[in-house]
């Protein structure tokens, strides 16, 4: 046991690297604010715990104890600024917690925080979510309907709103029926960038005919998959990006996705409506990126919609024929248009990068760890075989390709934090947190906490398959609850059967095999996106 001083900023509850540490040690370790941890981490089979705590006093303690970052929100902010912090949020986000123990309280601007990462704190979290659970708003997403006159989606709605149209969703995108009327469609995208990716090795690539090599960077063919994948799912409709022309619309809706994801980050810690009065620049290219993501969204709602009431006028010829999230939403009728124009918006601004990212990383780490690339290509291989090429049954037969999403995610969650404001008063860590403070599971540093997985830094999807790690409140990539992603369905069968037909048709390597650096826009994604050789099999 010892005690620690305080210093500065570092000074309350410092556990140090026993948090996350990357040596492993047991013991126990007593924070300034007198919270007990008990810290078994050794990182031994069955050795990772869930954090025991009490007051030694056996009182809990005041919010206003929670070890923090410094009180003043704008020097944290300056130092935000100054030290580059946004983009590496996840980086200075895991140093904290190795710095000030599993708990701490950060200002920045006007926005106030506490930070967990202990598996059994976010339960606590949970179980206090309450009937309509809250994130932290993104206000200048918000403020961009609010001046076009747009209608909000689930993303951006709350309370008993939010719920009626989130219901209406889950029917469309998450309940198995769905996943079973859309699963194909995504299977057949998968396989068409397959044959677009064999055309390409086999044109421009190395070696002899029928086994040549090609190293590229993949990812602006992932985007170009997200996207299509993502139009045939919503519109039912294929938009042709894997031609040898695809066309210059899509590629600007991706670009505005980006610039939108990137320029969201800085204006969260500044009043959006007044940078707008003053028309910074900054604010300029965020509003002009949604405004693309509008037009592009609201051409594709126009032509699906004249496609469906035409094809009705003409008798019912799209009868029992899947028509897309859109064309269900329109012929249930439940939703008005607007609220379905609002919402398809928010699925395609969704769903795009948040899936092409992860591939990235995930053909990154198949490709410098051959032998968990072969174990998950022999699965999936017979399970392929045994449902005869049945996408779905494919899946459900390898365990471990799921458990490759996971582990990615893990290692690389899109989004780095999941916040809630409880509605009640909950004890965390032995601290008390009043109802309403915005509490956030930061899910970049549990998922390289050596208290929360063995070998964190390990890449190991058969982790997954143990019932220990596989507990729950360890994979929270998608976030908990009522409120988690909504496209989750979408998205985890969508980089399942891509990185299936990816296995089933090539080998994977990486010419450096060197940790990627990572960067945040609002997502976390590589600083450089990873080269990666594939080989005809
Ligand atoms: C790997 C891919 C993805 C990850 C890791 C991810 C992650 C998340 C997370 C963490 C949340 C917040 C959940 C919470 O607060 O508990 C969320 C919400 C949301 N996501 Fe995703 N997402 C992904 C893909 C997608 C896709 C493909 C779409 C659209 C098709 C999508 C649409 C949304 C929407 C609309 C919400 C707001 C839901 C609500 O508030 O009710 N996401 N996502």
């Amino acid at each position: 046991m010892r005690k620690v001083s305080t210093v500065g900023v570092r000074a309350p509850g410092t556990c140090g690297s026993r948090v996350l540490g990357v040596a492993p040690q047991s013991g126990l370790c007593v924070t300034a604010a007198g919270t007990i941890v008990d810290g078994n981490v050794d990182g031994s089979k069955g050795a990772v715990k869930a954090v025991r705590k009490r007051g030694v006093d056996g009182r809990v303690r005041r919010f206003e104890e929670i070890p923090h970052t410094g009180r003043n929100g704008w020097i944290n902010l300056l130092k935000f600024w100054r030290e580059n912090r946004f983009q590496q949020l996840h980086k200075h986000m895991e140093g904290t917690f190795n710095t000030l123990g599993p708990i701490y309280r950060e200002k920045v601007g006007t926005l106030s925080s506490v930070n967990i990462l202990m598996p059994s704190d976010v339960s606590e979290l949970f179980q206090s979510e309450g009937l309509h659970p809250r994130r932290m708003t993104l206000q200048p997403w918000a403020t961009h309907r609010e001046i076009r006159n747009h209608s909000k989606g689930v993303f951006l709605k709350n309370g008993e709103e939010w719920r009626s149209d989130r219901l209406q969703l889950n029917k469309e995108v998450m309940l198995s029926a769905a996943v079973k009327r859309f699963l194909p469609l995504l299977d057949e995208v998968a396989k068409d960038f397959c044959r677009m990716l064999q055309r390409r090795v086999e044109r421009e690539g190395r070696g002899e005919e029928g086994k040549r090599s090609l190293t590229v960077d993949p990812s602006p063919d992932l985007f170009r998959f997200a996207l299509e994948a993502s139009c045939h799912v919503i519109y039912g409709e294929r938009i042709g990006l894997f031609s040898s022309s695809p066309s210059l619309a899509s590629q600007k809706f991706i670009w505005a996705v980006e610039r939108m994801l990137t320029t969201t980050p800085p204006l969260l810690y500044l009043p959006p409506r007044l940078l707008l009065r003053i028309g910074a620049p900054l604010w300029t290219q965020h509003a002009t990126a949604w405004d693309h993501i509008f037009s592009h969204a609201e051409a594709r709602i126009q032509r699906a919609y004249q496609r469906l009431t035409s094809s009705k006028g003409r008798g019912s010829a799209t009868e029992g024929q899947y028509t897309g999230v859109l064309g269900q939403l329109m012929e249930k009728g439940q939703l008005s248009l607007d609220l379905i124009k609002a919402n398809i918006t928010e699925l395609m601004a969704g769903g795009v990068d948040t899936t092409a990212v992860p591939l990235q990383f995930a053909l990154f780490e198949l490709g410098r760890n051959p032998e968990v690339q072969e174990m998950v290509r022999q699965q999936v291989r017979t399970s392929w075989a045994q449902a005869g090429g049945d996408a779905q049954k494919s899946l459900q037969g390898a365990p471990l390709l799921k458990a490759t999403v996971k582990e990615v995610l893990r290692l690389y969650p899109v989004g780095i934090t999941v916040q809630r404001y409880p509605v009640k008063d909950i004890i965390l860590q032995n601290y008390h947190i009043p109802a309403g403070t915005m509490v956030q599971a930061c899910l970049y540093p549990m998922g390289r906490s050596s208290l929360v997985f063995e070998e964190p830094l390990r890449f190991n999807p058969s982790r997954w398959s143990g019932s220990r790690e596989g507990a729950a409140f360890r994979s929270l990539a998608f976030g908990f609850g009522a409120r988690q992603c909504v496209g989750r369905r979408i998205a985890e069968n969508e980089m399942q059967l891509l990185l299936m037909n990816i296995l089933l048709n090539f080998h994977v390597s990486v010419p450096s095999s060197e940790d990627l650096k990572t960067t945040l826009t609002l997502i976390l994604q590589p600083e450089t996106p990873p080269k990666i050789t594939f080989s005809k099999l």
